[in-house]
This record gives structure tokens, C-alpha cells and sequence, in this order.
């Protein structure tokens, strides 16, 4: 097993009037289990929690209680959260997630620079490679964010997460900005670097076309909980939960039906 998260719980406060704030709680004990290698989905409603797991499971937030493990190591208590070492994310809005002033060598160049120091030689060939990986080719160094389309630039942002050699990458709604073919080509280059590299992925989206087509297992998101998990997505449709017959109905629905590609 790659990460085991138990029993997270994790609380925001809220304004609730001029000065008084509330808690509201937005993790209410979530446990699961990622495997090395496999992509995870998560799926739920807007508002049910998932970038806040998400945002914990890389150690960009820590949770109020619970703990995750990393390779049967707890990493959710340790200071300078281990867990960042072992993961990376790409989020939904990459041209947001990349400085527009650094040109795409400096986008690479940044995971690289944390982890131990190498010539400028050595990240430029390190870059290049990471570029071809994502199917891009080295003209791409030297130019900006803005002049690359959505698609390249996320493939940029996917180079990035994985510059660091990460055991896992959270895809957090990684593909959602993009137009349908672009998120195919998107689809199958995370597919295909997850078997060149042997990462696993917790893929966060509302897409259930995209879920099907990516993952392995699916966790269905409700309130701050994992109320089912799909163990084989061919028993997608099977699932017992009035919640997730509810989000799978309505994203066949909106995609025309059983035939329909669905998406919540
Ligand atoms: N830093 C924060 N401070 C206060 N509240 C927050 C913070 N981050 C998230 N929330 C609240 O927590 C709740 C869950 O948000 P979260 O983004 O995790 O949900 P989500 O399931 O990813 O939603 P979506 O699918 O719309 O992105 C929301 O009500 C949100 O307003």
C-alpha cells in the first residue's frame, strides 16, 4: 500500500456576523487507501470537501486529526510534511498554477531546485526530458505561459509534477478547463506516464466520463465523508447509495441518457 488516510477530520472557520466566526467542520472522518501505481478517483458534489482533501494529502494544509501514512510511515504529525517530498498536484486552472512571468525552463526548473543541487546543464537536460515525456518538444523552453494553449500548458504543469519523482500526483478537476479532445490527449499521457513511471493519482473531478476512462477505483464523496467505494468500474453502474445512483443519474442526464457520456 502507497497512503493510508484515517479518520481525517478538518474544520474552517466561518464569519457568522460581524465579529463572531463559526466552525464549520468540512472533513468528517475520512479514511481510505491508495495502492501503488493506481489512480484513484474521488468524486462528489461541489462543496463536499475533495480540493480540502486533497490540498491535505499533499501537506499543503494539515488536518485537524487523523493521520496519513506514506508507505506505512505517519507523515500527517512529522514538521516539514515528508508527505510534500513524495507528492505533487496539477489543479484545474494552470494558468493560474504557473508564474506568467517565468518562461517554461523556469516552471521546470522550480521542483528542481528544491531537491538537491544540480548544474544548470544537468536541469536543462532533466527539463527537455520532461518536456518530451509530456510530448512537447524543447521549442517550448524558452517561451511564456501565454503563448501556449491550454492543453500545452497543462501538459507543462503535468512536467512539473512530475519533475520531483513523486510517488503520487493529485489531479485535482486537472483536466476540467480543457476542451473534450484535449482532455483525451491529457488522459492518456497521465495514463501512459503512470505505467512508464509507476505513479499513482487521486483524481479529483465531477467528470464521471473522465473517471471511467482514467480510474481505477472510484470513492464517491459526500458531506466531508466516503459514503461507497467502487472496487471495478465496470460495477460503476451498480452502485447502492441513493447519493451516487443520484450523481450518476444526473450526469446521464445531462449527457443524453444510459448511452450518454456523463458528467456531474
Ligand atoms: N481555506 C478555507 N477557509 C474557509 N473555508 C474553506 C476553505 N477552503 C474551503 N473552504 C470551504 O470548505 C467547503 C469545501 O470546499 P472544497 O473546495 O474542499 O469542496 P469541493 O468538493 O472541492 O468543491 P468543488 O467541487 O466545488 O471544487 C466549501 O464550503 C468551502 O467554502
Amino acid at each position: 500500500m502507497l497512503l493510508e488516510a484515517k479518520e481525517l477530520y478538518k474544520s474552517y472557520k466561518k464569519p457568522a456576523g460581524i465579529v463572531r466566526k463559526e466552525e464549520v467542520r468540512i472533513l468528517k472522518g475520512v479514511s481510505f487507501t491508495l495502492l501503488e501505481g493506481e489512480c484513484l478517483g474521488i468524486i462528489g458534489e461541489s462543496g463536499s470537501g475533495k480540493s480540502t482533501l486533497g490540498r491535505i494529502l499533499i501537506g499543503l494544509e494539515k488536518p485537524d486529526s487523523g493521520a496519513i501514512q506514506v508507505k506505512r510511515s505517519d507523515v500527517s504529525s512529522i514538521k516539514n510534511n515528508p508527505v510534500k517530498q513524495k507528492s505533487s498536484v496539477v489543479f484545474q486552472d494552470y494558468s493560474t498554477s504557473v508564474n506568467p512571468r517565468f518562461k517554461v525552463v523556469d516552471v521546470l526548473f522550480e521542483p528542481m531546485n528544491s531537491l538537491k543541487k544540480l548544474r544548470k546543464k544537468d536541469k536543462l537536460e532533466k527539463a527537455v526530458a520532461l518536456l518530451k515525456k509530456v510530448g512537447l518538444s524543447e521549442i517550448y523552453l524558452y517561451r511564456y505561459p501565454h503563448e501556449l494553449s491550454g492543453g500545452q500548458l497543462q501538459r507543462v504543469c503535468i512536467a512539473r509534477a512530475i519533475a520531483a519523482n513523486p510517488a503520487f500526483i493529485v489531479l485535482d478537476e486537472a483536466i476540467s478547463s480543457l476542451d473534450v479532445s484535449i482532455q483525451v490527449q491529457v488522459m492518456d499521457l497521465l495514463m501512459d506516464l503512470k505505467k512508464q513511471l509507476n505513479i499513482a493519482y487521486i483524481f479529483i473531478t465531477h467528470d464521471l466520463t473522465a473517471i471511467t476512462y482514467i480510474c481505477d477505483r472510484v470513492l464517491f464523496f459526500k458531506d466531508g465523508v466516503v459514503i461507497e467505494e467502487v472496487q471495478n468500474m465496470a460495477e460503476l453502474r451498480n452502485v447502492k447509495e441513493d447519493y451516487s445512483k443520484a450523481l450518476l443519474h444526473a450526469a446521464m442526464e445531462m449527457n443524453g441518457g444510459e448511452n450518454g457520456a456523463y458528467e456531474i
